[in-house]
């Protein structure tokens, strides 16, 4: 048998109806029928091939992508796209580019921070990409502390202009993708300085190159930062560095939804949160999230179905050896990421719908759950972003030595993964926005009721007394009870922090001072959240034969292989006592061997093609090994029988040698 036959067999497992269950994992069957669409354009389109990016020279790599970016604008034109279509388009040629952050960014900002004379004039130009835009924000010495830039915006009352300026070499932008080769236009974070007084960091619209030729315009100085982790991965993307010497801007180039500078030189703070100039960060967030659930999932469904291919030991009798998809090691390293795949789809899913309404919100001028939103999205891409690069890296493992190559898929996954832990919001320092919020609703809980995500903080004092009353391992197949430990370990511990912090005279010395506790805290708060969204879901209506039990055992999965994980927490915090903990881990075990069967459909419900996974392990069909030494034949390395540089640089060891021997 090959691993194509094995592959079949296990499709012949499955205990639900596969197909419903890629409409439940797209969120509809509108949702699945346009990513399915755009996936099988991409793929089937000899344009978006990728199998010879890893042996292609950085500036063949980053021309190549430019190539695929201009046929896709083509494509999205031609075929008279959906936005939403476009978005698929450019997620599934999978490579890294200038248009991520024209979309992903640059418009949000304009959309979200210009008033509507700027978008009247802007997004008409951007939306068509007659201008290129990117997100200026980062500089060689600040990244995370955005009130710490040091590029200037000066007001100049005679020209009615800004002049923006980089007075030192640590003020230079640094970071900004689409920058260095390929944008025209920046939206530039700079510090707004009106005679002499600074008034915080605002954004203001750069042109950097001249919409005729492509070059610099004057006072510019902008190029690439260098090659970043991983060879193809992130390198097909110009991420730069920019420096300004005095350049004047006029007046009206400051994006003014949130305050305005008059032709008086008159800073005027609108009725709107000052914060709302951070929202583009706060929606891309909210995307990169559901970013995580994609890489994680491509991931999982290499190594499941490479996992059910592999055969090492047990072989009796001159038989089959086991698969080592039947190890309960391997099961108990892969279902758990496959379980988290799921909670993270479902939990993007829930957040967009948070986005949504706070901006409707935000348009009736509610700004009431702003803090709220805040949190959740800088948490839960801290947390999703974290699990899925620490769970690609482990399906590499998973993998054996196969996930080392390239032709893995899991290599460039990973090197192309990692950054979404740093950018738009380093991890820890997201984490610490989420302690903020969750200290702060404790605080103010005399007199104001916490709402939302912290509802449950308000349910302190019963929190704070329950034991938990599970007594076999069946009473954690309970979502009550799964719900009420996550809850009853969150509460405990944001309420210790909180009294401690309480202790100290200087408030902010003491979040400094316990600000690893709080990071834990705030993870256990965010897990909550994952979690109940997850059994939330499971309260919808899932069509689909066996659908909604498969996704019941992940949920169980998602939900004990954490409390396992960080039973530490659950047990210092008196809720569960140590045999409870223990009768969870025995019932993960026995839901292993029920996700056992259903692993490869499970991972056929991505829908994700092989075109979009560049994966031999992972292929559809299963026809790993053949397909492994055709790769391998493919190397450059492999042209010709004596490589390049035998000839001069080994041949006269050996010959040498062969002179010592005589002697
Ligand atoms: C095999 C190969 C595979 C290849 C695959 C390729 C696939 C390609 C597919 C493409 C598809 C597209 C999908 C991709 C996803 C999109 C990716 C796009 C590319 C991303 C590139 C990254 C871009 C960037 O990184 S931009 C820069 C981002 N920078 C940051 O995030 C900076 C982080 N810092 C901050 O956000 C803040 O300064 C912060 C939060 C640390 C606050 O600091 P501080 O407290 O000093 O701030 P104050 O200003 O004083 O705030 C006080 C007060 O406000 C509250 N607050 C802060 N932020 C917010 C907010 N956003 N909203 C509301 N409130 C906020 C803060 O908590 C304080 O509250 P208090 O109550 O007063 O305490
Ligand atoms: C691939 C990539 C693409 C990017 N694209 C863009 C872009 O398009 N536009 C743009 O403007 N920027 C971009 N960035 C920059 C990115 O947003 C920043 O790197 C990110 O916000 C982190 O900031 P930093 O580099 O200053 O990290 P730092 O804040 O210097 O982090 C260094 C360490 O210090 C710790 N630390 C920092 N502050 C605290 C604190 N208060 N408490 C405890 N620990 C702390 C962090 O946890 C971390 O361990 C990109 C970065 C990458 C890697």
């Amino acid at each position: 048998m090959e691993g194509v036959d094995y592959l079949r067999d296990e499709r012949k497992k499955s205990e639900f109806d596969v197909e419903a269950m890629k409409v439940a994992w797209a969120g509809s069957r509108e949702a699945f029928q346009v990513s399915d669409r755009m996936a099988k354009l991409v793929a089937n389109d000899p344009v978006f091939e990728k199998f010879s990016k890893p042996t292609l020279g950085r500036k063949e790599m980053f021309k190549n992508t430019l190539r695929k970016a201009a046929y896709a604008w083509k494509l999205i034109n031609d075929l008279h796209l959906t936005e939403e279509e476009a978005k698929w388009l450019r997620h599934y040629i999978d490579e890294p580019n200038y248009t991520d952050l024209q979309w992903e960014m640059f418009v949000p900002a304009l959309e979200g921070q210009g008033s509507e004379e700027q978008k009247r004039k802007w997004l008409p130009l951007a939306q068509t990409m007659q201008i290129i835009g990117t997100y200026a924000q980062t500089e060689l010495a600040h990244g995370s502390n955005v009130q710490g830039l040091e590029t200037t915006a000066t007001f100049d009352h005679e020209t009615d202009q800004f002049v923006i300026h980089s007075p030192t070499l640590t003020s230079s932008k640094w970071w900004p993708g689409g920058m260095a080769k390929v944008a025209t236009h920046a939206i530039v974070y700079a510090r707004l300085i009106i005679d002499g007084h600074f008034y915080g960091v605002h954004g203001f619209i750069v042109q950097l190159r001249s919409l005729e030729d492509h070059s610099t315009l004057p006072g510019i100085t902008v190029g690439d930062i260098g090659m970043k982790f991983g060879h193809g991965a992130y390198n097909t993307m110009d991420n730069g560095v920019l420096r300004f010497d005095r350049v004047r801007i006029p007046r009206n180039q400051m994006l003014m939804r949130v305050s305005q500078v008059t032709k008086e030189g008159k800073y005027v703070q609108s009725d709107v949160p000052r914060q709302l100039a951070y929202g583009t960060m706060v929606s891309v967030r909210q995307t990169i999230v559901s970013d995580a659930s994609k890489a994680l999932s491509r991931a999982v469904c290499i190594a499941t179905r490479y996992s059910a291919i592999r055969r090492q030991f047990g072989s009796h009798d001159g038989g089959p050896e086991t698969q080592v998809i039947d190890y309960k090691t391997q099961q108990s390293r892969l279902f758990p990421l496959l379980a988290s795949a799921f909670a993270f789809r479902f939990v993007s899913e829930w957040l967009k719908s948070l986005q949504t309404d706070v901006k409707q919100r935000l348009e009736a001028k509610d700004f009431s759950t702003l803090p709220e939103a805040h949190a959740c999205t800088a948490g839960l891409k801290s947390l999703t972003t974290a699990a899925t690069a620490d769970g690609i890296e482990e399906c590499r493992k998973l993998c054996g030595g196969h996930g080392y190559l390239i032709s893995s898929g899991l290599p460039e996954l990973y090197a192309y993964y990692v950054p979404a832990c740093t950018y738009e919001g380093e991890n820890v320092v997201m984490m610490l926005q989420v302690a903020r919020f969750l200290v702060k609703t404790v605080s103010e809980m005399s007199y104001k009721q916490p709402v939302g995500t912290a509802d449950y903080l308000g349910r302190m004092a019963p929190l704070m007394h329950n034991n938990c009353d599970v007594q076999t391992a069946e009473d954690w197949l309970n979502p009550s009870a799964i719900v009420k430990a996550f809850e009853t370990r969150a509460v405990r511990m944001i309420v210790d922090c909180s009294q401690r912090i309480a202790k100290f005279e200087n408030q902010e010395e003491g979040f400094a001072e316990l600000s690893t506790d709080l990071v834990e805290a705030s993870l256990a708060h965010c897990q909550l959240i994952v979690v109940s969204t997850f059994i939330q879901r499971l309260k919808q209506e899932i069509p689909g034969k066996g659908v909604k039990q498969s996704l019941e055992v992940l949920c169980y999965v998602y939900a004990l292989y954490l409390l396992h994980k960080h039973q530490g927490d659950f047990l210092a915090t008196g809720y569960l006592t140590s045999k409870q903990a223990s009768l969870a881990n025995d019932q993960l075990k026995t839901l292993y061997s029920k996700v056992r069967p259903n692993a490869i459909a499970l991972v056929d419900s991505f829908n994700h093609t092989d075109h979009y996974l560049s994966s031999v392990l992972g292929r559809y069909d299963g026809n790993v090994y053949p397909k492994l030494y055709e790769a391998a034949r493919k190397d450059p390395l492999n042209d010709s029988d004596i490589a390049d540089g035998i000839n001069q640089y080994v041949q006269p060891i050996l010959k040498q040698k062969l002179h010592l021997a005589k002697l």
